[in-house]
C-alpha cells in the first residue's frame, strides 16, 4: 500500500530569533529576525522543501507565536493536523542566536515548561503513523515526561507498524537533568531505530563515555535493530556505516560561513530525501552536506533549507568547479 507521508517527524516546533548583526555577541545584539525553529521542526520543514510528503505530530503554545510556526508550516506543505494546541498556558520554546564569527555562532534556549515537552501519549495517534512510511524522532523530546512517553509510544507504535524509525540525536543539554539518565533513554530509543543520525559528540552523550571511536560505537548498536549509523564531525564531514559492513565517508563542500548552527538539520533533511528515494548511501551523505552547506551560509535553520532544483544545482556547480 502506498502511504500518505513520506516522513512523519514528532518533537519540538519552536522559535529561533536569529541576531541580525553579525560579529557581536549577544550583549550587543539589539536586532533578531523571526524563524521557524526547533530541531525536526527544521528537519520536517527541509524535507517538505525538497518534495518529501510530511506530516509532523507536536504541541505548540495557544498564542500568535504557537500560530506562526503551524501556520509556516502548513505554508511549506507540511500536514499540521496533529499539531496541537496547548490549552494549560505553555509557551513555545525560544533560541536567541548570536554570530560573533564564522567560526563562533551560538544558540541561547529559553525552554523553561516548553509547550513540545508537554506532547503525551494522547496525542500520538496509531492511525496518522499507520500512514507514514517513516518516523522522524529527535532526541531532546525523551528529555522530559510527558513528552518522553508521547515519544516512546510513537516509537513502539511505529515498530509494530513496520514503519521504518530514524532517531535524530538532536542533543540540547538545556532540557536534561543528568548524564546517566541522558544516555539512558538514548540508549533506549537507539538501540529499537532502523537508523540513527549524529554528531560523534553526541554518540558519547549516547555511550556516557568520551573517548569511544566510530568503531566501538558501531559495533555496539549493530547488536540491536540498527542497519544504518551516520556519524556526523563538523567540517570534517560525515561518515555512514552499514550493519552489512560497508563504510561510506563524505567531505564537505567549502562554503561561505555565515553561522555553524542549522547544520544538522539541513544535513538530517538533505540525507533522508536521498536515503527515502534510495538514491544511495554515498548519494544520502552527499545531498546531506550539501544542503548543510547551503544553510550554514544563511541567516536561518528554516527559510534557508534549499528546494531539490536548488540543491541539484549546487551539487553540479560545486563538481563542475572540482573538475576544471
Ligand atoms: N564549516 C562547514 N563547511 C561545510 N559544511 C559543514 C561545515 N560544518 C558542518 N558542515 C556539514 O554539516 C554536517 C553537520 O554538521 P555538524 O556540525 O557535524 O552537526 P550539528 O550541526 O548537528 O552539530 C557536517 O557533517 C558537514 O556535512
Ligand atoms: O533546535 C532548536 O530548537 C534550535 C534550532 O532551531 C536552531 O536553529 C539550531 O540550533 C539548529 O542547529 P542544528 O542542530 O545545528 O541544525
Amino acid at each position: 500500500m502506498s502511504q500518505k507521508f513520506d516522513l512523519i517527524a514528532i518533537g519540538r516546533a519552536a522559535v529561533d530569533l536569529n541576531a541580525v548583526e553579525y560579529n557581536r555577541p549577544l550583549e550587543e545584539t539589539k536586532s533578531f529576525a523571526k524563524f521557524v525553529g526547533g530541531s525536526p521542526a527544521n528537519i520536517a520543514i527541509g524535507s517538505a522543501k525538497l518534495g518529501q510528503k510530511v506530516g509532523f505530530i507536536g504541541k505548540v503554545s495557544d498564542d500568535q507565536l504557537g500560530h506562526y510556526v503551524t501556520q509556516y508550516m502548513a505554508d511549506v506543505g507540511i500536514d499540521t493536523t496533529q499539531m496541537v494546541k496547548d490549552d494549560a498556558g505553555h509557551k513555545i520554546g525560544l533560541t536567541f542566536t548570536e554570530i560573533i564569527s564564522p567560526e563562533e555562532s551560538d544558540i541561547l534556549m529559553y525552554r523553561n515548561e516548553a509547550a513540545d515537552l508537554y506532547l503525551t501519549t494522547a496525542d500520538v495517534s496509531e492511525e496518522y503513523l499507520a500512514q507514514a512510511k517513516m518516523l522522524v524522532i529527535s532526541g531532546t523530546g525523551l528529555a522530559q515526561s510527558p513528552s518522553r512517553e508521547a515519544i516512546l509510544k510513537a516509537l513502539t507504535v511505529a515498530k509494530s507498524l513496520g514503519v521504518e524509525v530514524v532517531f535524530e540525536l538532536d542533543y540540547r543539554p538545556y532540557t536534561w537533568k543528568n548524564a546517566e539518565e541522558t544516555s539512558l533513554y538514548y540508549q533506549l530509543v537507539a538501540q529499537r531505530a532502523d537508523v540513527i543520525i549524529g554528531t560523534r559528540d553526541e554518540f558519547d552523550v549516547l555511550e556516557n563515555h568520551h573517548g569511544n571511536t566510530n568503531e566501538q560505537t558501531i559495533a555496539t548498536l549493530f547488536k540491536y535493530d540498527p542497519k544504518l549509523i551516520v556519524i556526523k564531525s563538523g567540517v570534517q564531514g560525515s561518515n555512514a556505516y552499514t550493519k552489512a559492513g560497508d563504510h561510506y565517508h563524505f567531505g564537505v563542500f567549502k562554503t561561505k560561513v555565515l553561522k555553524s548552527f542549522g547544520a544538522g538539520d539541513s544535513f538530517a533533511a538533505g540525507f533522508l530525501y536521498a536515503y527515502s528515494h534510495d538514491l544511495g548511501i554515498e548519494t544520502a551523505l552527499k545531498y546531506g552536506s550539501a544542503a548543510a552547506s547551503i544553510v550554514i551560509s544563511q541567516l536561518s535553520s528554516s527559510e534557508a533549507m534549499p528546494d531539490l532544483a536548488k540543491l541539484t544545482a549546487f551539487i553540479h556547480e560545486a563538481e563542475r568547479q572540482e573538475v576544471h
